[in-house]
């Protein structure tokens, strides 16, 4: 009692302190900015206001206890003491300050004497949990008690956040350098989207440049985005794009769905250099090029045209290319206007004094052109040619001359012709088969999935015209515009889906390869052929990557995991599934159908299960075949396969015919999905076929 009366008296002064500094926030928020300077830093304010708006909910969540009397409050957002000097009243759970809260044991204390987390509701103080570090209690979980009942909790159907209960296994990844790729491995429900989530946070707290660059976070789909939508925000993150590898590209949209066969074919590392040859054999071949200028005509020789190419091209996508190599040609054609004057003049001088004195008084330079050389001798000087070369550059004919003579395709239609065109495809992509080659040139017209890599790889390689960069207020929204935006870091959940091309995509979207990906190898369904994460990332990243580990399920209840270890065999898997810390008393069951009954004995089940998880949300994993007529009967929950379910969970799950989900392909670790996805109980229905 006396504990809740204490963190209730804190609390009451950090709401206080809390309006406080909003109000003096908004006030300076009020006065228009005038200089870039100060735009900047109202940017700062508008940050700090919004994070502390933000954290009205979680003000205070934790308290730590240092053996020397110290006491620490943690909250969602840090809230500064009224005093200039004096230490903040509660730290941001960023800080580093913050770590020993999730890292803490009885073996390790870290200076403290005890742990307590405080649970709040709005602005009044619910519970402590108390956990001395003395070595009086060793548990493994940091704050078990309030971990249990976190994840005892009825789900919403949208994810919240856990910084009040994160583990120490996951605060190390959380708060893990940045400056390389890290793969992170975790079985199901072990907080692989948690993690990834909250270092997203930590990652833009502790590295103020990120929130100028952006952070990319890429999901598996629409709904899992939809799904993981408001945890950012809420922990207190605006420089977020968030995207699946179909919605990378701006203004590309996928059209059409794809056959496995396709997908996989087209998933390949080799299209990086089928591609870049193709491109590449799109170039201009150097020939002699004859320019109209001012009613002459003058000739570039091939071999100067072949140099100003060899000189203009490596290194550089198409657009910039032609525009160096166009900066040399008005150069060339400069020279040469200059040099046939030189002739001609020498010409007439030999002949024709007379002529030449009423010509040199003809191009006698205007105004703020310097007296040279050339008005006595006639020739050109150097200032008179560099104002030739840019009249020649700002020229329309001339620009027109360069694009028809090197024309650069769009990205699209370039893609397009060659998935079309079986002998370009076998002369740059010699690794296919006829029968592969066959099936790429007869898919349909349209975006599947598997082409927006390419498109991806294309655009880059072909690069992009000059246009005017997106003026949008929110960095996330002129990231989002821009194709070739570079982010800070990229942020990939369920990793084990990339193809190898869509690895290349996320490579191009942070070249300094600040990328932290997450995933189960276990739960992989797309139509590659990777097992292991070597494999998967062998031709991007090379052996370049840490790995990481997480080991134990918050999720799934132990009686459900003890099914999934079959399973897992049976999926090809040397993995063990991950501990479950913890168990919900509630045996799964399984209950047999004659196959005429499946939707009856479907439609009682679930309501059965949503009687017993009032609040709380049911969902239905079934084969692919049976999901229309089961949505059919089934209105007001869920009806997915595996591969749609992945990544989401329900507080009890009905699974539908598991030897037709284990059928499907990838069909065992689609199963090991479906079996995971609940929180408290699952149901199986199976039927005879
Ligand atoms: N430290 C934590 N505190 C509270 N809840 C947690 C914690 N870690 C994980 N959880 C909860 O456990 C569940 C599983 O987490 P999450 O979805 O991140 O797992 P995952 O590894 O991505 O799972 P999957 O691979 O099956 O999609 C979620 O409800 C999440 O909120």
């Amino acid at each position: 009692m006396r504990a809740l009366a204490e963190e209730q008296q804190f609390l009451n002064a950090a709401v206080a302190r809390r309006a406080e500094l909003l109000a003096q926030l908004r006030a300076e928020l009020e006065v228009a900015a005038t200089d870039a300077l100060e735009k900047a830093r109202q940017r700062g304010l508008l940050r700090q206001f919004e994070e502390l708006r933000r954290a009205g909910d979680g003000l205070i969540f934790g308290r730590l206890d240092g053996l020397d009397g110290a006491v620490l409050h943690l909250g969602r957002a840090g809230v500064r003491a009224e005093a200039e000097d004096a230490d903040p009243l509660v730290i941001d759970w960023r800080a580093p300050a913050a770590r020993p809260f999730y890292t803490a044991t009885a073996r390790e204390p870290q200076g403290q004497a005890r742990r307590r987390h405080v649970r709040t509701s709005g602005t009044v103080v619910t519970g402590v949990d108390d956990e001395p570090l003395d070595g009086s209690v060793d548990g493994e979980l940091a704050g078990e008690g309030a971990l249990l009942a976190a994840l005892g909790e009825r789900r919403t159907g949208r994810m919240s956040t856990a910084i009040a209960t994160l583990q120490r296994e996951q605060d190390e990844i959380i708060r893990a350098g940045a400056s390389g790729p890290l793969i992170v491995q975790g079985g199901p429900g072990t907080g692989k989207t948690v993690v990834a989530l909250h270092r997203v946070a930590y990652l833009l707290f502790t590295h103020q440049q990120l929130a100028d660059q952006a952070v990319l976070v890429l999901g598996p789909s629409p709904r899992f985005l939809e799904y993981i939508a408001q945890v950012l925000p809420a922990l207190g993150e605006t420089a977020v794009v968030s995207a699946t590898c179909d919605t990378l590209l701006p203004g590309v949209a996928v059209t059409r769905p794809e056959s496995r066969a396709a997908a996989e074919i087209k998933g390949r590392a080799l299209w990086q250099p089928a591609l870049q040859g193709y491109v590449a054999s799109l170039l201009p071949v150097a020939r002699e090029l004859r320019l109209r200028w001012e009613g002459e005509f003058y000739v570039i020789d091939a071999s100067t045209v072949r140099q100003a190419l060899a000189s203009a091209v490596p290194g550089k996508d198409c657009h910039r290319a032609r525009r160096a190599f166009a900066e040399q040609l008005h150069q060339l054609l400069a020279d040469a206007v200059a040099e046939q004057r030189e002739a001609l003049l020498n010409e007439m001088e030999e002949g024709f004094e007379e002529l030449l004195a009423r010509f040199d008084r003809g191009v006698r330079p205007g105004p703020g052109i310097h007296e040279s050389a050339s008005d006595v001798d006639g020739l050109l000087s150097e200032e008179e040619i560099e104002e030739l070369r840019e009249r020649i550059a700002g020229d329309a004919s001339i620009a027109r001359f360069v694009d028809a003579w090197w024309p650069v395709g769009d990205p699209g239609a370039t893609l397009a012709r060659f998935l079309h065109d079986g002998a370009l495809l076998s002369r740059f992509a010699p690794e296919l088969s006829a029968a592969e080659i066959a099936l790429v040139t007869a898919e349909p017209a349209g975006w599947a999935p598997s082409d927006i890599p390419l498109l991806d790889a294309v655009a880059e390689l072909i690069g992009e015209p000059e246009s005017p960069r997106s003026q949008a207020d929110f960095v996330a929204d002129r990231a989002k515009a821009q194709r070739n935006w570079t982010y800070g870091h990229v942020v990939v959940d369920e990793a084990q889906e990339l193809s190898e091309m869509q690895w290349h995509m996320v490579v191009r979207r942070c070249p300094a390869r600040s990328i932290t990906a997450v995933g189960d190898i276990d739960q992989a369904e797309a139509s590659h052929r990777h097992t292991t994460w070597a494999e998967a990332v062998r031709s991007t990243l090379g052996e370049r990557w840490t790995a990481a580990e997480l080991t134990i399920c918050y999720r799934t209840p132990r009686e459900v995991m003890e099914l999934t270890g079959p399973v897992l065999a049976r999926a090809g898997s040397r993995n063990r599934p991950p501990r479950a810390v913890r168990s919900s008393g509630i045996v799964p069951w399984e209950r047999v159908v004659e196959p005429g009954e499946v939707l009856d004995a479907a439609v009682r089940a679930v309501a059965e299960l949503r009687g017993r998880w009032p609040g709380g949300t049911v969902g239905v994993v079934a084969p692919e075949a049976r999901v229309a007529a089961l949505t059919a009967v089934l209105p007001e929950v869920p009806v997915l396969t595996a591969p749609q379910a992945k990544g989401l969970e329900w507080d009890a799950t009905l699974l539908i015919d598991a030897d037709g989900i284990a059928a499907e392909p990838r069909g065992w670790n689609g199963l090991y999905v479906a079996l995971t996805r609940c929180t408290q109980e699952l149901g199986r229905l199976r039927s005879f076929r």
